[in-house]
């Protein structure tokens, strides 16, 4: 499937203010990427067949309802998931290294931190309240080798990448604001220097200004050159800065599609559900809960509560092309 990247005519650029370096070239490929969790008494069906591409200077969104394996999905690429989680298929970075099957060694030397580095849910959990700003970011430029002799600046540099003013690195954590500390706990997420950004709802519990400013945030940081990986249920959110969405029901990549696409023309009824719960338009909530992960059915996940339900939908529906995406479902909307 070709990308976002590749169509946007606006390539990925250094920024020359800031000697932000640029990472083109690189890229995600998740392929049937499947995670279940074993437990006494049942197997929970976290991820099932992720499958998906990210590269540098993109942002791809992935949404939907709580639970739906989100959070489970991020936490397989930089191989944090706990050990009785069952992990399938490949996530390979630059066409070379599968970060599933890599090792620990491996993502803990190499790639987390240093290729891809995690903007947390709340900067509160990231920074310790005890040490100022600038101290955290020194060591932490120096624990991951860019600090290239002089901390200092390294600190300087990484803040000035997250747009968070010099006069800040004296700070304690609690002296910022909420923006300010979500711009802290960026520029420590950069301080490795990697080229992929995994944002795990960066906005939970910000009032709807942060969040838009938090967007446009993470969208310079793409203009920068980074990929970003954006988890979040907040679809007004996504659609400021993804290129690309993809929307996940009970464990499934059920469609994928570039945004205006997406919002202009779902074509799977769960994402046109979800669109029309939005305050924005019919604000008419979908009825019914998503099935339990431990007992999905055999065919498609979302038939008991789908407006288009056929015979058909006893079978998993196979994931088909769009013209610049995937869907999966026997009867999708719009052809
Ligand atoms: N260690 C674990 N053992 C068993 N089940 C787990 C474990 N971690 C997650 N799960 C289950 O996997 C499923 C997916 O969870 P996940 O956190 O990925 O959801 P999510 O889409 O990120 O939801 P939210 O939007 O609420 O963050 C849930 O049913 C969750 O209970
Ligand atoms: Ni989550």
């Amino acid at each position: 499937m070709s990308t976002a990247a590749e169509k946007r005519t606006r390539a990925p650029q250094p920024d020359d203010r800031t000697g932000h370096p640029g990472h083109a070239g690189h890229s995600l490929g998740v392929d049937r990427l499947s995670v279940r969790f074993r437990l006494p008494d049942a197997t929970v069906t976290a991820v099932t067949d992720a499958t998906f591409t990210l590269s540098a200077g993109e942002c791809l969104a992935l949404v939907g309802e709580s639970g739906c394996g989100k959070s489970v999905l991020a936490s397989a690429l930089l191989g944090l998931l706990p050990g009785n989680a069952e992990i399938r298929g490949r996530a390979l970075l630059d066409n070379d290294l599968d970060l599933l099957s890599c090792g620990e060694r491996v993502l803990a030397n190499r790639i987390r931190g240093r290729q891809i580095g995690l903007v947390p849910q709340s900067p509160a959990a990231h920074l310790t309240p005890v040490r100022t700003v600038g101290a955290q970011l020194r060591e932490t430029t120096s624990v991951l080798g860019t600090a290239g002799g002089d901390a200092r600046a390294a600190a300087r540099r990484y803040a000035g990448r997250a747009r968070l003013g010099e006069q800040h690195l004296d700070r304690y954590p609690h002296q910022l604001s909420g923006g300010l500390a979500q711009r802290a706990a960026t520029a420590l997420a950069l301080a490795g220097d990697p080229w992929l950004l995994l944002a795990d709802e960066p906005t939970t519990g910000l009032d709807r200004p942060l969040v838009d400013a938090t967007m446009d945030e993470l969208a310079r940081l793409r203009d920068a050159g980074h990929a970003i990986l954006l988890i979040t249920h907040d679809l007004a959110a996504a659609r400021r800065v993804a290129d690309r969405v993809a929307v996940m029901y009970a464990s499934r990549i059920v469609e994928i599609a570039p945004t205006a696409e997406l919002f202009d023309r779902p074509r799977h009824p769960y994402t046109a559900a979800l669109l029309d719960a939005l305050p924005e338009r019919a604000f008419r909530p979908l009825p019914g809960f998503p099935p339990e992960l431990t007992r999905l059915p055999d065919g498609c996940a979302f038939a008991a509560r789908c407006p288009r339900v056929d015979r058909r939908c006893d079978t998993l529906p196979p994931s088909t092309p769009t013209p610049d995406g995937e869907v999966a479902c026997h009867h999708p909307q719009g052809g």
